[in-house]
Formats: C-alpha cells, sequence, structure tokens
C-alpha cells in the first residue's frame, strides 16, 4: 500500500524519508538524554541511623517501598554491604542497610558481653548505641537520615548520637525525623522539642507514611548529583566468553588480556573455579571477563591428552547468566568445511540460550586467518551468519584470528556497545511516539468475521537488562505473532538497540483483570 502511495506520489515519498532521517536523528540524540540504569556504586549513598527500637526498618521500608525486593548485596574488598535502590521525585539513591546492626550489642545475651561491647565501641569513640560497622555506613554515606522517637521525646542516646555526627561527620547533611507521630493533631508538637537539636525536626511516620514526603523533599535537595564519570569506572562491563570446546576461547582471552592490559587481576569468587578477570584498557574502560578458570582449566585438559572435552551445558548457562554480555566464539573452519557458510547447530543452541536469558551478545568468528575466504565481503558474512543464528539477529559480529590478534580487541569495543544499549532506557514520550507511527504505518489487524480491532493505548519501558517494554492494549489476542515482529523491527528501526535482545510485553485489559 505504502509503496503504491510512493510511486505515485514520488515527492511524498521523499517528504517520508527526510522526515525519518530527522526522526531517526531526534531519536539517537534522546538515547543520550535517556536514563541509564545507575550502578549502586555511583549512587549517592544515604544512612538510616538513631538509637535501638525508634524505628528504623520500618522507615528504610516506607521510603524504599516497592523496591524493597531489589536489595543487592555489594561484595565489597573488606566487607559485604547491603544497599537498596531508593527514589524520590526523580532523584536516585541508595539507601545503606545499617538495620539490625545498631541494636545487636545492646541484644548481647549476657551483661558481660554487653559491657565488652560497649568497652569496644567506646574506645573507638562511638556513641553507645551505634556499632562500628554502623559507623562505617555512616562513613561512606553522603547524607543521614537520623530517627528519633517523637512518642518518648529526645533522650541522652540521642544527644549522644548527633554530637557523635557534629564531630565526626560535620560535613555531611542530616535530616531530621521525629517518627511515631502518626497524630496530625500532636505531630508538630511532639516534633517541636527536637528543635533544640539545632535540626529541622520533620515529624513523620513510618507506619501510615505521614509527613515523609516533605522529610523526603529535604533530603534530595541535600544529595549531591549523580556524577556521570563515576558512573563509567563504576561499573565493569561483565563479559562472558563462551563457545563450544576448540573454538578458541582461551587463544582470544590471553591475545585480549596479554595485548591491552594495564591492570588484570583474578578475583576469587563464591565457588572455587569461579574466577573473573579485570581488564582495564588504557581509555579507562573496564571489564570484567568473568569464570575465566574455566577457560583457563578446559585450556589446560586440552593441551594435555584429552582435547575433546565436552562443554556441559551447565555451565555454559553459568557463564551466561554470570555476565552481562556473552560473547559467543564458533569456529570459522567449521562453518566452512562444507565449502558453504553454514554455522554448526549447537553454536544455533547457544545463541537460543543467550537470547532466553536475556543477555546481550557479540558473535566472534574465529580462526578467520584459516579459512580461504569468497570474494564476498564482510558484511555479507556478516548478513549470513546473522541470518543464520535467528535467536541473536541483533548481534554485533566480529571476525577474528586469536593468531594474528586480527580484530580481537573490536570485541570488547562490541561489548561496550552491546553492553550500553542492554542498560539504556528511553524516555515514554519517545517510546509513545515511536508506537504512534509504527500503528500509523500498518495498523493492527482486523479479526475475521468480526469488528474488533486491535488498539494500543499506551507504552512503556518497565526494565532496562535487557530493555522490557510493556504495551497496553485492548486485548493481546488481537495482536498477531507476525504483527509482533513488524512491532519489535519497527522498535529497532527507529530506537536501535544493537546489541542486546528487547522485550514486548502485551498486556490487556482482560489479563489485567485477571491479574487484579
Ligand atoms: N506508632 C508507631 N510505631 C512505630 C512507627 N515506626 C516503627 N514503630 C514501631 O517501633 C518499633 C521499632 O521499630 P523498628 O523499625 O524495628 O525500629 P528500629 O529502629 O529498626 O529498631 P532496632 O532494629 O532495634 O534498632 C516497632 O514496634 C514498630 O512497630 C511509627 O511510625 N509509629
Ligand atoms: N588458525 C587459528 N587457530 C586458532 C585460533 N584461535 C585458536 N586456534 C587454535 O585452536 C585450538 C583451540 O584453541 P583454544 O584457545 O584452546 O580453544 P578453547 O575454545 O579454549 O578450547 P577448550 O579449552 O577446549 O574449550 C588451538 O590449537 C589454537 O591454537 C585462530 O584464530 N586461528
Amino acid at each position: 500500500m505504502a509503496k503504491e502511495r510512493e510511486a505515485e506520489h514520488p515527492e511524498a515519498a521523499e517528504d517520508k524519508l527526510s522526515s525519518k532521517a530527522e526522526r531517526k536523528k531526534r531519536l539517537w540524540s534522546d538515547r543520550y538524554q535517556s536514563v541509564r540504569e545507575v550502578p549502586f556504586e555511583a549512587l549517592p549513598k544515604v544512612a538510616v541511623i538513631g538509637r535501638p527500637n525508634v524505628g528504623k526498618s520500618a522507615l528504610f521500608n516506607r521510603i524504599t517501598g516497592s523496591n524493597k525486593a531489589i536489595v543487592f548485596n555489594e561484595p565489597g574488598v573488606t566487607r559485604d554491604r547491603l544497599y537498596t535502590r531508593a527514589e524520590w521525585t526523580g532523584h536516585e539513591f541508595a539507601l545503606v542497610d545499617t538495620g539490625g546492626l545498631m541494636s545487636s550489642a545492646a541484644q548481647l545475651p549476657t551483661q558481660e558481653a554487653r559491657a565488652q561491647a560497649s568497652r569496644d565501641i567506646s574506645a573507638a569513640g562511638l556513641p553507645s548505641a551505634i556499632e562500628r560497622q554502623a559507623a562505617a555506613g555512616v562513613q561512606e554515606s553522603h547524607s543521614i537520615i537520623m530517627v528519633v522517637d517523637g512518642k518518648v521525646g529526645l533522650t541522652a542516646g540521642d544527644e549522644e548520637i548527633l554530637d557523635w555526627l557534629r564531630k565526626s561527620h560535620s560535613k555531611k547533611p542530616v535530616v531530621l525525623a521525629v517518627n511515631k507521630c502518626e497524630s496530625p493533631a500532636k505531630a508538630d508538637l511532639q516534633a517541636a522539642e527536637f528543635w533544640n537539636t539545632g535540626l529541622e525536626p520533620f515529624p513523620v511516620s513510618a507506619i501510615s507514611g505521614a509527613g515523609t514526603g516533605e522529610m523526603l523533599d529535604s533530603l534530595v535537595t541535600k544529595l549531591p548529583d549523580i556524577d556521570q564519570a563515576e558512573i563509567d569506572v563504576a561499573a565493569p562491563i561483565s563479559v562472558a566468553i563462551i563457545g563450544r570446546p576448540n573454538v578458541g576461547k582461551s587463544s582470544l582471552l590471553n591475545a585480549l588480556v596479554g595485548q591491552e592490559r594495564s591492570i588484570v587481576s583474578s578475583l576469587r569468587g563464591t565457588t572455587r573455579d569461579a574466577i573473573d578477570t579485570e581488564l582495564l584498557l588504557p581509555d579507562g574502560r573496564q571489564f570484567k571477563l568473568v569464570d575465566t578458570a574455566g577457560i583457563r582449566k578446559r585450556a589446560a585438559i586440552a593441551s594435555g591428552k584429552d582435547g575433546a572435552e565436552t562443554l556441559s551445558a551447565s555451565r555454559a548457562m553459568g557463564a551466561i547468566r554470570r555476565g552481562e554480555v556473552a560473547v559467543l566464539v564458533i569456529d570459522a573452519i567449521e562453518c566452512t568445511e562444507s565449502g558453504r557458510f553454514v554455522v554448526p547447530t549447537q553454536d544455533f543452541r547457544l545463541a537460543e540460550l543467550i537470547a532466553n536469558v536475556g543477555r546481550a551478545c557479540v558473535v566472534v568468528i574465529n580462526k578467520w586467518d584459516a579459512v580461504e575466504k569468497e570474494t564476498n565481503t564482510l558484511r555479507d558474512y556478516q548478513k549470513e551468519v546473522l541470518a543464520q543464528l535467528r535467536p541473536v539477529s541483533w548481534a554485533t559480529v566480529v571476525f577474528t584470528s586469536a593468531v594474528t590478534k586480527q580484530r580481537v580487541m573490536q570485541i570488547l569495543d562490541a561489548a561496550s556497545l552491546a553492553s550500553e544499549n542492554h542498560r539504556r532506557r528511553i524516555s515514554t514520550a519517545t517510546l509513545n511516539m515511536v508506537v504512534k507511527e509504527t500503528v500509523a504505518w500498518r495498523a493492527p489487524p482486523q479479526v475475521k468475521n468480526s469488528y474488533r480491532k486491535g488498539r494500543i493505548y499506551y507504552a512503556t519501558q518497565a526494565a532496562a537488562s535487557p530493555p522490557t517494554f510493556v504495551m497496553f492494549v485492548n486485548d493481546a489476542k488481537l495482536f498477531s505473532d507476525d504483527y509482533r515482529k513488524y512491532f519489535e523491527r519497527q522498535l529497532r528501526d527507529n530506537i536501535g538497540f544493537p546489541g542486546t535482545p528487547i522485550r514486548i510485553f502485551w498486556r490487556g485489559k482482560q489479563s489485567q483483570r485477571d491479574r487484579d
């Protein structure tokens, strides 16, 4: 239809092209403004502290709300600490979980243990209600929410903590939350006494939520901006090199690590042989090559007597899960054995696994030095590979030689791009603009023998890593597979997303009702 129209009105087609180019430009500029998933390391940290039983845990849960499930265990070099992501009026921060730590000294079973704990603590110059670990939480935070009990009023314990904050953390902004003030009539009165502390008291109720908005308004004005540079430094891209035995994984790993490294370290993971290798490039990009022990071990076996060790599917699965980007290495010699270019079936299965787990992907055709090339260009080969590896048809393909090191570093460039798209978020406005135009070009199909037609009300990006979209529609069943495929192609065409799978969920009113 559209083609016929264009044939009749060539000027309209030209118009369409220029507006399409224009639109693409707008969308790609949006891409750079779009909110990227900020890693925990780069978020401003906020500690919630106070005496035992003032309601710290309750307030913590109130602030993190539905995000509570995303508890993130960040394995630090020296200690593990829990952060929970929180957001208020578009400001993201991480609450440092000091909960349970504060009161544990007070909960020690014997008088003697309690006395010892309190001696330890005062030796460190800390208030008696604060434990060393909680103090460490404060230490690494940018801002502090100090919780007091509005029912009990200001106590010596509160004053002790505030004194300590003034002495040891005088530069950190403190917001004073006077908790348990659920009665609006009494709240201001309860809070009034706390003006003596020199801080503005915010009457709140962690349980009912009253007053917490005003308190958070005040908190977020005190938070530092998220530093873009810090984001890039903070989030190494984790890359899993996977592939069948003998395709050249360890040769590639050595080429990557040996060539451009400035820091290489082996990080021992939780399981005995999950060793990751960190790689810092001269331009500052950081990568973490996950599960490199597996690759090294297999290489050792291969160079011994038994080269034909089979790759266990669960091992591949484990590596895929642990990485953000899966580098799927394929042996070029095997692809060209039959005289034509054919990607082996097992590699197709691995590509399927990667797509199903929702990881970004780079396809590497290795041993490119060892095959006879026809007159085809690399671009032709690339198309051929992607046509045969349909589950990852959105991936970048790199043709390498681990022996001559040809294009080996391009694997990392492709992984960077893939990871950037994997983490990407686009604005709801942009998304809906694309949806509107997609529907305008091709309307959802009408059901046979019925006047019913699919309608899309609006769309939203529900998650990143991988980008996940939800289409709110009248009835999901009215959207055929064919139409859904067309839709995904249009999204990719208009917004990009090279290197990452995307997910689209179609949610009808009916299914919403079913869920409620
Ligand atoms: N009335 C009222 N009670 C609250 C409120 N917030 C917490 N509480 C109660 O206060 C008690 C202590 O709450 P938690 O959140 O466990 O206090 P905490 O400061 O984390 O306590 P520790 O873990 O011992 O340090 C519980 O019985 C809560 O139900 C509130 O806003 N209003
Ligand atoms: N010609 C050529 N040979 C290669 C290339 N990369 C690896 N090889 C050879 O392929 C064989 C297998 O390489 P490895 O790096 O051990 O392969 P792997 O995937 O780690 O193998 P497993 O440990 O069995 O999983 C070795 O003999 C390498 O020398 C390449 O780019 N070109």
